[in-house]
């Protein structure tokens, strides 16, 4: 079996076109406040692609970059006053950190009203309660591509591979309540291979360069590969061996061009919730 490719550039360009066409009918321009503290070079790519995407989309979208050498209360600051900004919609400060600065009190600063990210405490726990709140881009990305692929969720056996607060938990989380069978693994689990091998939705956000390997993935599974890795080479490459695991999949997503494009649609389509929530808007 060769597998569909799941196109995620085609599906974030529709995702796109349709809040662009929402925010036109709005006619009004939703706020996102990108902050980024240093120049981590993989933040980069994500920056530049997040701001092309929003300005086309028709947001006001700017990027504050502070030093890498800037204070935890100095960024705290730079949150209270966008939070305090009624122009301001959303708020992404983006990951990771200097060392100096300590994520979680960062996180916890921002109004969970404008945490187009879905970081923050309260939102990670609506989620986790099953209640709506702004949830996490990539995995709220995946959501969507499942659809676009054409796997349903529900009742299906799914494993997300890697259990971080920003991707393998609310990964798990969003499956669940979509009525998979949802098995975490990590870097503790005995025999990930076996277990990744009973998953029918396999979602692999580990960060290490293409470890789930052919004979990890089950016949006509889905195979989400949420991992962006930089080889020292230069090239991407995701958690999976694209080309040995399509040999099995029924259905892959590739990287570059599968999951990175939907965060970045996901984060519009946040920022766009979160404005007319947050200004009593309603749409019709
Ligand atoms: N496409 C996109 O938009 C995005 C892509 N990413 C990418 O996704 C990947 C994961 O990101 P993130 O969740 O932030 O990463 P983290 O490093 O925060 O988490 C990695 C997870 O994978 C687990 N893990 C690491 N090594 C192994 C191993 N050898 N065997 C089993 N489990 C392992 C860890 O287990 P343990 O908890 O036990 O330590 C941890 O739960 C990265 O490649 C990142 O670049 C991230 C965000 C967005
Ligand atoms: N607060 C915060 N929120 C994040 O969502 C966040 C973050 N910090 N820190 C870094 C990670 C990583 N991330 C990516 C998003 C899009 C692409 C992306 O657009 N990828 C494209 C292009 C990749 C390329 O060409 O290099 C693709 O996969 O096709 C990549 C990576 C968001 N993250
Ligand atoms: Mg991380």
């Amino acid at each position: 079996m060769s597998a569909r490719i799941i196109d995620g550039k085609a599906v974030a360009a529709d995702l796109r076109a349709r809040l662009a066409e929402r925010v036109r009918v709005l006619g009004f321009a939703p706020g996102l406040r990108v902050v980024r503290v240093g120049d981590d070079p993989a933040s980069g790519v994500y920056v530049r692609n997040k701001d092309r995407a929003a300005q086309q989309a028709g947001f006001n979208s700017a990027t504050l970059q502070l030093p890498e050498t800037t204070s935890e209360a100095e960024l705290l600051a730079v949150v209270a006053e966008l939070n305090a900004d009624p122009e301001v919609d959303g708020i992404l400060v983006q990951l990771p950190l200097p060392q100096q600065i300590r994520a979680d009190a960062v996180l916890r600063a921002i109004d969970p009203a404008k945490d187009v990210d879905g970081f923050h405490p309260v939102n990670a726990g609506l989620l986790a309660t099953g209640q709506p709140g702004l949830v996490p881009c990539t995995p709220k990305g995946v959501m969507h591509l499942l659809r676009a692929a054409g796997t349903a969720p529900r009742g299906a056996r799914a494993v997300v591979l890697g259990r971080s607060n920003i991707v393998g938990k609310p990964m798990a989380a969003l499956l669940l309540a979509a009525d998979a069978t949802v098995t975490v693994v990590h870097s503790r689990t005995q025999n990930l291979a076996a277990e990744c091998r009973r998953a029918e939705i396999l979602v692999a956000a580990v960060g290490r360069p293409e470890m789930v390997r052919g004979d990890w993935v089950a016949e006509g599974a889905t195979v989400i590969d949420v991992g962006i890795n930089r080889l020292p080479t230069g090239k991407l490459v995701g958690d999976v061996a694209f080309a040995e695991a399509s040999a099995h999949a029924g259905a892959i997503t590739p990287v570059p061009g599968g999951v990175g494009p939907m965060t970045i649609a996901c984060l519009l389509e946040n920022t766009l919730e979160a404005a007319i929530a947050r200004r009593g808007l309603a749409e019709n």
